[in-house]
C-alpha cells in the first residue's frame, strides 16, 4: 500500500441527481466490468482540479429499479475508474419526526432488509467476510458535515438508514416498525451497495435527502412518487452545492484511512489459494486486486 494517495472521488447520484454542476473536462465513458452492465456510462471530469467520476445510480432517464440495479457492476467501475471514496446521494423519506423534508442525514449506520440482490463479489471459490461493523467512513463523513456547516444545509450527523427491497413503499405496519427499531430514514438503494464498496476497499459515505415522512406520520399524507419528486427538485440543487463544496476538501494527497476502509480485505479472504477458482479471480482483479496480487 502506497504511503500517499492522490483521492478520486466517486458520486453516486440518488433519484433526482443525474448529472453534475460545474464539472470541467467532462467525458461520458463506458467503463467494462466482468460483472455485468453498469447503470450508465461514467462521467469522468475534474471540480477544483480534482479527479470526479459520476454515476447516476438508476441510469440517465431513470431507468432501472432498486432491485434490479447491477450494484456489483457499479462499485466495480468505480473501482476500475481509479476512485478510492465514493459518496452516495440518496433520496429518503423519514422515520423520525425530528427529521422534516429537506433535511439532509450524514448516515452512521444501516439496517438492510434487501433479500433480492447480489450482496458479494464472493462467491464460490473464494470466500471472505469483510467487517460491516462501522459500514459508513468518519473521514467522509467529518468531510460532508463540514461542508454542510458550510453552504448553511439543514443536516443532522448521524442516523440509521433502513434499506427495504421495494419497489413499493412501505405499509404503515412495517414502517411502524422500522420507527420501533430506532431508524431515523428509510430508502432502497443503499445496501448492497455499502457492503459491495467495503468489499473493494472503497471508503463510502452516504448523505441521504429526506423528501417525505413515508406513511406513518398523523399530519402527513402516506408518501407518493410525486411528492418524493417534488422535494427532490428543491434538494437536488443542494446536493449539487454540497459536492462542490466536499469534493475540494477531499482532493489533498493522503495516507492511508484512518478506519482502515481501503484495507478492508486484509485477513478477509478465508479460502487457500490452492483452492481458488481462477475464473472467479480474474473477475476479482479490480476489487480486490490489492490481496490477491500480494497473495
Ligand atoms: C423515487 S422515490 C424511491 C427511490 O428513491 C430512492 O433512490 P436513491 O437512493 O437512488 O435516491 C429510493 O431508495 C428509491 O429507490
Ligand atoms: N418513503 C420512502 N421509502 C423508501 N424509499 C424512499 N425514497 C424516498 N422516500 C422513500
Amino acid at each position: 500500500m502506497p504511503d500517499q494517495i492522490t483521492p478520486v472521488i466517486g458520486l453516486i447520484g440518488g433519484s433526482g441527481l443525474y448529472d453534475i454542476d460545474g464539472l470541467q473536462d467532462r467525458e461520458w465513458r463506458r467503463v467494462e466490468s466482468p460483472w455485468g452492465e453498469p447503470s450508465d456510462e461514467l462521467l469522468f471530469g475534474t471540480l477544483d482540479g480534482v479527479r470526479c467520476v459520476f454515476l447516476p445510480r438508476h441510469g440517465r432517464g431513470h431507468r432501472i429499479p432498486p432491485s434490479e440495479l447491477n450494484y456489483r457492476a457499479n462499485i466495480d467501475v468505480l473501482k476500475r475508474a481509479g476512485c478510492t471514496e465514493v459518496l452516495s446521494l440518496s433520496a429518503v423519506g423519514s422515520l423520525n419526526g425530528d427529521l422534516p423534508p429537506g433535511t439532509f442525514v450524514i448516515v452512521d449506520q444501516f439496517i438492510d432488509r434487501t433479500f433480492a440482490r447480489k450482496k458479494s463479489f464472493f462467491e464460490t471459490g473464494c470466500v471472505a467476510h469483510v467487517s460491516m461493523a462501522h459500514p459508513l467512513c468518519p473521514r467522509l463523513g467529518d468531510a460532508m458535515e463540514a461542508a454542510a456547516r458550510a453552504i448553511d444545509l439543514k443536516y443532522k450527523r448521524g442516523g440509521t438508514y433502513l434499506v427495504m427491497e421495494g419497489p413499493q413503499f412501505s405499509t404503515k405496519a412495517e414502517s411502524e416498525l422500522y420507527r420501533a427499531w430506532g431508524c431515523d430514514v428509510i430508502g432502497m438503494t443503499n445496501m448492497p451497495e455499502a457492503k459491495l464498496a467495503r468489499e473493494a476497499e472503497l471508503c463510502y459515505a452516504t448523505v441521504a435527502m429526506v423528501t417525505d415522512f413515508d406513511c406513518w406520520h398523523p399530519d402527513h399524507d402516506a408518501v407518493t412518487v410525486d411528492a418524493v419528486v417534488k422535494v427532490m427538485t428543491e434538494n437536488a440543487s443542494r446536493a449539487k452545492a454540497l459536492v462542490r463544496r466536499v469534493v475540494p476538501m477531499l482532493g489533498a494527497p493522503r495516507g492511508p484511512c484512518p478506519s482502515g476502509c481501503d484495507r478492508a480485505l486484509d485477513n478477509a479472504i478465508v479460502t487457500p489459494e490452492a483452492n481458488r477458482d481462477p475464473a472467479l479471480m480474474a473477475k476479482l482483479d479490480a476489487v480486490a486486486g490489492r490481496v490477491l496480487k500480494a497473495a
